[in-house]
């Protein structure tokens, strides 16, 4: 029997059925995987279907039983819109502000144009039939749960969306009305507006004009005040769309970015601050597929709303400093990333195990007793042939400033840093990765979260952990306690066997830990195992009166030992 808290079983035409609330069944993304479609309207689209005001009535597939765990449902946006080359706008935005949001989203493409910061110097229009065949490739195969619409260039496109729309009904329909882009370029013409008004409004969960659209719908009514939204809202709503967002973006003399939402019952004022950049090319695509984004998870339209703003808002001030292009509007960066990209740009290409060499791990404590501070600790560790550091702990606002400080003196050695346990913390300062222990994060969490290039290294003691860091997508295992040590506590000694055992077993490469310095270094590399890297340090390194010259002596060591060369 089905998992799923449903109110009845029906029986129509010889086939089973479960009646569910809209919300449940949109929750458990049964509203798709049964072709129901159209919530909370509730209508279900495939024949032998039935409707049923108030439930959700679903087909069992193919007469077994249904259960909550048959498929889920990844939410998913199709984008009906134009192509900009400069990829600011258009399709392009709203590609990455849906893979931001975490939603799938597919395109179906209108027109081309050519486009940079400066403005738009060509438009090419898809041919109705073809925008008519992407359409039904789409939504006859996929499905969707919300379609947003950006630059429809001309009449026969906006029909051939509606009379599709109709033979194939979604859940939320987004309409960002484009009709002009901000560097003054026409992208969709008046000769639309009619159908616009007549065919496309009228079916919209939500349009989303900015100053200049609101106008150009309402036959060019000024729009200079919030106050003006206000009223072009409400007279947009009574074209027939269930919500209106007047964007401010444009507003002149606005501190804040200001929009107003209106659902025909309220008015809400949403307010953000204004992000002061040059870097506002495709804000309104890609707060219209935001919105869309969020819809499709199934939120409402407010929470949806304010979501989408939050997003825009926080990814414009991410990207104040972006550099693309010449002209005056250029784009933002989505997915929060490029600039940490350029910070790492010193960050050595890939993981290299023989960096596990002489491993040094710094300890606030140790340092605090030598009276030294962290960052003079690394630097002595460094010049003393350290060849990868981890930082740990911290409070965690220390631990982001002297991780930053560490950063740059690491890469302008080309020594990798890592950052015991805290995965935010390295997210935050672009450390080169982390060190996880058992009870941390898991590593494939780390993994997702770090991305491909960041370094991970997991604590071991057992072969079978061992064995779960690599299927993980971990870099490397640390292996211990291999002498007893009084640094970390109640920590399990494993020995040189156990270490042997796990190197053994080991796919990954190897760094040794646990009470090891400068007196048995050599014994642990004796043990011959050609995945065993290096050995990592804390005490034999920090809890001394000079860093730099126990690091040499050790550095001295393992070169004798002729570490991992076999
Ligand atoms: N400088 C800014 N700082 C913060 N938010 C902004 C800024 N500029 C625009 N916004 C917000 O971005 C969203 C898009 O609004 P905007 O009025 O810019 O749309 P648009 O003119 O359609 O954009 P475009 O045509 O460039 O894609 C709105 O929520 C608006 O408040
Ligand atoms: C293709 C395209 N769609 C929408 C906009 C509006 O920003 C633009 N500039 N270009
Ligand atoms: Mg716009």
């Amino acid at each position: 029997m089905a998992s799923a808290t449903f109110l009845s079983t029906l029986s129509l035409a010889n086939k089973n059925y479960l009646l569910l609330t809209p919300t449940h069944a949109y929750a458990k993304g049964y509203t798709n995987n049964f072709r129901v479609s159209n919530l909370p309207s509730i209508v279900v689209r495939k024949e032998g279907s039935v409707r049923s005001q108030g439930f959700v009535a679903m087909q069992e597939k193919g007469g077994s039983t249904l259960s909550d765990d048959s498929r889920t449902k990844t939410p998913h946006v199709l984008t009906v819109a134009g192509s900009d080359s400069g990829a600011g706008a258009g399709i392009q935005a709203d590609l990455k502000a849906c893979a931001a949001r975490r939603v799938y989203c597919s395109t179906v493409i209108t027109a081309l144009t050519a486009q940079n910061t400066v403005g738009v110097q060509g438009v090419s229009n898809v041919p109705e039939d073809f925008v008519a065949q992407q359409l039904k490739s789409v939504l006859s195969d996929m499905q969707v749960d919300v379609v947003k619409t950006g630059m429809l260039p001309s009449v026969g496109i906006v029909k051939t969306l509606c009379k599709t729309l109709r033979e194939f009904p979604v859940h939320a329909l987004v309409v960002d009305p484009v009709m002009v882009s901000t560097s003054g370029d026409v992208l969709a013409g008046p000769s639309i507006l009619s159908t616009f008004l007549e065919e496309l409004l009228p079916m919209a969960d939500i349009i989303t004009p900015n100053l200049k659209e609101a106008s150009a719908l309402l036959n060019g009514m000024q729009l200079e005040t919030v106050d003006d939204m206000r009223s072009a809202a409400r007279l947009l709503h009574n074209m027939g769309p269930k919500n209106v967002l007047v964007k401010g973006g444009d507003l002149p003399d606005s501190s804040d970015a200001v929009d107003i939402l209106y659902n025909g019952h309220n008015f809400y004022e949403l307010r953000s601050p204004r992000i002061r950049t040059r870097n506002t090319h495709g804000t309104g695509c890609s707060l219209a597929s935001s919105i869309a984004a969020e819809v499709a998870k199934g939120y409402p339209m407010l929470s949806a709303v304010k979501v989408a703003k939050r997003f825009v808002e926080t990814a414009l001030d991410y990207s104040k400093e972006i550099d693309i292009g010449n002209g005056p509007q250029g784009p933002f960066d989505h997915l929060l990333r490029l600039k940490s990209h350029s910070q790492a740009c010193h960050r050595q290409q890939t993981f290299d195990p023989s960096d596990l060499f002489l491993y040094a791990v710094t300890d606030s404590r140790m340092n605090k007793r030598w009276g030294r501070s962290i960052i003079d600790a690394v630097k002595a560790a460094i010049d003393g042939g350290a060849t990868i550091i981890q930082e740990k702990d911290a409070e965690t606002k220390d631990f982001m400033e002297s991780a930053k400080a560490c950063l740059r003196i690491c890469h302008l050695h080309g020594v990798p840093l890592l950052i015991n346990d805290r995965v935010d913390v390295a997210i935050a300062c672009d450390a080169d990765g982390v060190h996880v222990g058992q009870s941390d994060m898991p590593a494939r969490v780390a993994r997702t979260l770090l991305g491909p290039e960041k370094i991970i290294g997991v604590s071991c003691k057992t072969p079978e952990q061992a064995e779960q860091a690599w299927v993980d997508g971990a870099d490397y295992i640390g292996c211990g306690g291999v002498y007893p040590t009084n640094t970390k506590e109640n920590n399990i000694t494993v020995g040189l066997n156990g270490l042997k055992t796990v190197c053994m077993a080991s796919k990954l490469p190897v760094v040794a830990i646990g009470g090891i310095g400068v007196s048995n270094a050599r014994a642990v590399m004796e043990i011959c195992a050609s995945n065993l890297k290096g050995v990592a340090v804390v005490s034999a390194l920090f809890d001394r009166e000079c860093v730099q010259t126990e690091t040499r002596k050790l550095h001295e060591v393992l070169l004798g030992s002729n570490i991992g060369s076999t």
